[in-house]
């Protein structure tokens, strides 16, 4: 297993300006081995800026990215993905009408035969990636011909996880991955999250659930307003106080105060008349 505390990728006072808007100023995150960094924030603060900087879709306007410590540029998001870091985005990424063995191995698929007499080796699609599932725990899935469509959004989730993971992910940076699901749903996510963390992949969590941030998480990055409010390791806060801190806590106590005002005139309102 990979060191523990190796940082995989690093952030290091990165800025991202668009024309006319600052979305990150002097952010910086470290993603060891072996650990889950959750990234944090309410709508706009900047957690997909952040992201698309990491899988090099953007380059930062100032600071570095650093990879196995080494300063590094990607040229684009393929170049980020040929070096390991690996992108799962919610609800893209499989293809509902195609079975399980072709979603696995969408453009990489393997081949039988001699050139030119190739053709797709769709037994061996289906096996590995019905081992691969199973691997982590989708016993329910038996069949690669099985079609994506009939399994469920967390099952979803973890093959599109799986597939980046056999293809050598490093770094897997896992957006609002359970935010559609279920609790049910969503365990099965958070449950291949850990598997993943075990085999010393790093994890990048993007969510807007403390609780589920607070199950998993090693350490936490909460982003306000493009900057870096809160930085801390797992134990260290409640999910009560995370929930407040992403919510930008005095927001939080004047929404409170405004309804606390209005309560009064809602009870009081006999059911049935107007007022
Ligand atoms: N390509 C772009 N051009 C101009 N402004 C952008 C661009 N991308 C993001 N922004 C702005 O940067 C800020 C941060 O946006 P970003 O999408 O990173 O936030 P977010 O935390 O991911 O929000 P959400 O959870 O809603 O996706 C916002 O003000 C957004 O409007």
């Amino acid at each position: 297993m990979a060191s523990e505390n190796r940082p995989l990728i690093e952030l290091q006072g990165v800025s991202k300006r668009f024309a006319g808007v600052q979305a990150l100023t002097d952010v910086s995150l470290s993603v060891p081995a072996g650990q889950v960094v959750c990234l944090l924030g309410d709508n706009g603060a900047g957690k997909s800026t952040l992201i698309k900087i990491l899988s090099g879709f953007h380059g930062p306007s100032e600071g570095k990215i650093l990879l196995d410590g080494v300063e590094t540029q990607f040229t684009d998001p393929r170049d980020a993905r040929a070096r390991g870091i690996a992108t799962v985005h919610q609800d893209i990424g499989t293809i509902p009408l195609m079975s399980v063995g072709r979603n696995f191995f969408l453009g990489a698929e393997p081949k039988k035969g001699v050139w030119p007499f190739q053709r797709l080796d769709i037994e061996k699609a289906n096996r590995v990636s019905v081992e691969q599932i199973r691997r982590f725990g989708i016993t329910r899935v038996r069949d690669g011909n099985q079609l994506v469509g009939s399994l469920s959004g967390g099952e979803r989730q973890v093959l599109a996880i799986g597939r980046a993971m056999y293809f050598g992910a490093r770094v897997l940076i896992l957006d609002e991955p359970t935010s559609a699901l279920g609790v049910k749903e969503a365990a099965t996510v958070l449950r291949f999250i850990q598997a993943a963390r075990a085999e010393g992949v790093g994890i990048v969590f993007i969510t807007h659930n403390a609780h589920h941030a607070t199950l998993v998480g090693d350490l936490f990055t909460v982003l306000i307003q493009g900057r870096v409010a809160a930085s801390f390791k797992r134990g260290e806060k409640s999910s009560t106080e995370l929930l407040s801190l992403m919510a930008g806590g005095e927001q939080m106590e004047d929404i409170a105060g405004e309804l606390a005002v209005l309560a009064p005139t809602v009870t009081t309102t006999p059911l049935g008349e107007t007022q």
